[in-house]
């Protein structure tokens, strides 16, 4: 008999906690399953129902998913599945029966699902011959907050890679319709292995509309997906279009950033017509996050690490992106130290970073080169080429499916389709500590004042010129006086000056080189493209 095959697509795991009001588990899975596009498979999970209850419970739910020919499994208890007959369990390791004996207990026909979250559980699981792996957590998840650290989609992509391709896998932890395209796409190794679904628990039993959650979760996994770099291009005469969204929406930004920056990054965002709110407080995460036009800054630049400063983080970035908001993520010093680095990369495993922006040195710790040893918080620029430098943030870009900047002398920006090179800018943005955090709440505002469908990469490079532009003029209204505190106040006030002017903003930044590399990562050596042209599209440049 060959061992069951279920569709594993969407994977509904009920969560009798966080349900909607006036709603029960068995009238969310009755709603789903009337879907256009029901869940391809149910699991029942109940910590804490008595025996009695939890099989009246599954009985019920069975007679509903059998009538619309959707297996139904049961989390851990093995005499429930038994006593009502339905298509299987889901494991894990502390539960009342192994594999083997979930087997010999149920038969061969049966499905038997068992969790993995190293590698050392999957090399025992492998062992015993499950119908179908579940990794996770992929993310961190308010439903089982007692779970191990979040994998990020490089730990699924590697306990993936290792796992025979005759056997199911799917993921598990955090996943939503904001980020199930970004989890199957990163979670694909280099042969092509991918995941045979997703799990999703909150995404659907927490909504008011189940139904709508199944239809937009099964065509956010089936459409063709959303970030994949394809065809995104920039039209630099949209530059205005970007300052003026900012007065039009004046975009809230969210900022968990360093002590030594708070100060200047409200007032720079104040300068440019957004509005700035420092929250450290995760009670407010998900008011915040609601609110149109949000951007969030999370700058790790004073790192006092510990499991509240995770939380901190990791509880910012889920509440935004369940939102879909712009997170600009900053790893101020992952170049210096391997515990900045650490927590860097499990931030950006932790969920979906809009954009990550940094120097040399955090650009490439971040990448996993540890080329660049730096001393402290500051860049360690002009040690890699053109070439080099444009490859990095090219490839990191493509990995993690977002936007890389990486700041210094020349600022490098991809999105893995397209890779710019920006060279305005002033020798005193080095010098005064905290612009180049700061340049993240612009870059912040572009994204939350954009439309929602739009590709960022042209408010990224906006941002980032309009900066640039007013560091230039600062400069030079010093006259060649040596004065970084003196050119840092008239940095702020000439960025208030181009934000609220009417000057073509196009004309400014692309006065100043902008370029777009071609052929980057792809033979070795990317050709620099020509200087732009004032309304080129950059893509075309
Ligand atoms: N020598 C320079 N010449 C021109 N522009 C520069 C120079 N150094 C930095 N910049 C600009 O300053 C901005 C911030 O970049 P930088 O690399 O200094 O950030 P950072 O190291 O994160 O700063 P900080 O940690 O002090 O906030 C970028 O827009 C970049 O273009
Ligand atoms: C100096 C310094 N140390 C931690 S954060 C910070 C500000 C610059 O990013």
């Amino acid at each position: 008999m060959p061992p069951p095959r279920p569709n594993l697509e969407l994977y509904l795991v009920t969560d009798s906690v966080n349900l909607p009001p006036n709603s029960t588990v068995y009238s969310q899975v009755e709603a789903c399953l009337s879907a256009r596009h029901p869940p391809t498979i149910v699991q029942i999970r109940e910590k804490h129902l008595s025996t009695a209850k939890f099989i009246e419970l599954a009985r019920d739910i069975y007679a509903l998913t059998s009538k619309h020919g959707v297996p139904l499994l049961i989390n851990d208890r093995v005499d429930v599945a038994l006593a009502v007959g339905c298509e299987g369990v889901h494991l894990g390791w502390d539960d009342m029966a192994d594999v083997p004996t979930a087997r010999k207990l149920l038969g061969p026909e049966k499905i038997i699902g068992l969790s993995v979250s190293d590698h050392e559980q999957l090399e025992k699981a492998l062992g015993v011959d499950p119908t179908y792996l579940g990794i996770g957590p992929v993310f961190s998840t308010p439903t089982k907050p007692d779970h191990n650290p979040p994998l990020g989609t490089p730990g699924v992509r590697s306990l993936l890679s290792a796992i025979p391709a005759t056997m199911q896998a799917i993921a598990i932890g955090g996943i939503n319709h904001g980020n199930v395209q970004r989890v199957l796409f990163q979670s694909k190794d280099i042969s092509g292995r991918r995941l045979d679904g997703v799990a999703v628990v909150s995404a659907i039993m927490a909504s008011p509309l189940p139904v709508g959650a199944c239809n937009l979760l099964h065509e956010t996994i089936n459409w063709p997906p959303l970030f994949v770099p394809t065809d995104y291009s920039i039209q630099t005469e949209d530059f205005p279009i970007y300052r003026d969204n900012i007065h039009k929406h004046k975009p809230l930004v969210h900022h968990i950033t360093n002590n030594v920056v708070k100060s200047m990054s409200a007032n720079i965002s104040l300068a440019i017509g957004a509005s700035p709110i420092m929250s450290e407080n995760p009670a407010e995460f998900a008011d915040l996050a609601a609110l149109p036009n949000v951007g969030c800054v999370l700058n790790m630049g004073t790192f006092t690490g510990g499991r509240e400063f995770q939380d901190l983080f990791l509880g910012a970035l889920r509440e935004h992106n369940v939102r879909g908001n712009p997170v600009i993520f900053d790893p101020v010093g992952a170049g210096a130290t391997s515990a900045r680095r650490e927590f860097a990369q499990m931030i950006v495993g932790g969920g979906y970073c809009t954009v990550i922006k940094g120097n040399e040195g955090e650009i490439k710790s971040l990448a996993g080169l540890e080329t660049v040893k730096m001393r402290g918080v500051d860049g360690a620029g002009g040690e890699g080429s053109e070439e080099e430098l444009a490859k990095v943030v090219h490839d990191l870009a493509t990995l993690e499916n977002n936007i890389v900047l990486m700041t210094g002398p020349k600022d490098y920006i991809s999105n893995g389709a397209h890779t710019f090179c920006l060279t305005n800018g002033s020798k005193y943005q080095s010098r005064v500590t905290g612009v180049g955090c700061a340049l993240g709440s612009v870059i912040a505002a572009f994204c939350a004042a954009a439309p929602v469908d739009e590709s960022l990469i042209g408010p990224v490079i906006s941002a980032i010129g309009m900066y640039n532009v007013a560091a230039e003029r600062a400069e030079m209204l010093l006259e060649g006086s040596d004065q970084p505190g003196k050119w840092a106040t008239v940095f702020v006030d000439c960025l208030a000056a181009i934000a609220m002017s009417s000057e073509n903003l196009t004309e400014l930044i692309a006065a100043h080189e902008v370029r777009e590399l071609t052929n980057v990562g792809k033979w070795g050596r990317p050709a620099g493209g020509e200087g732009l042209k004032q309304g080129e599209d950059l893509a075309e440049a």
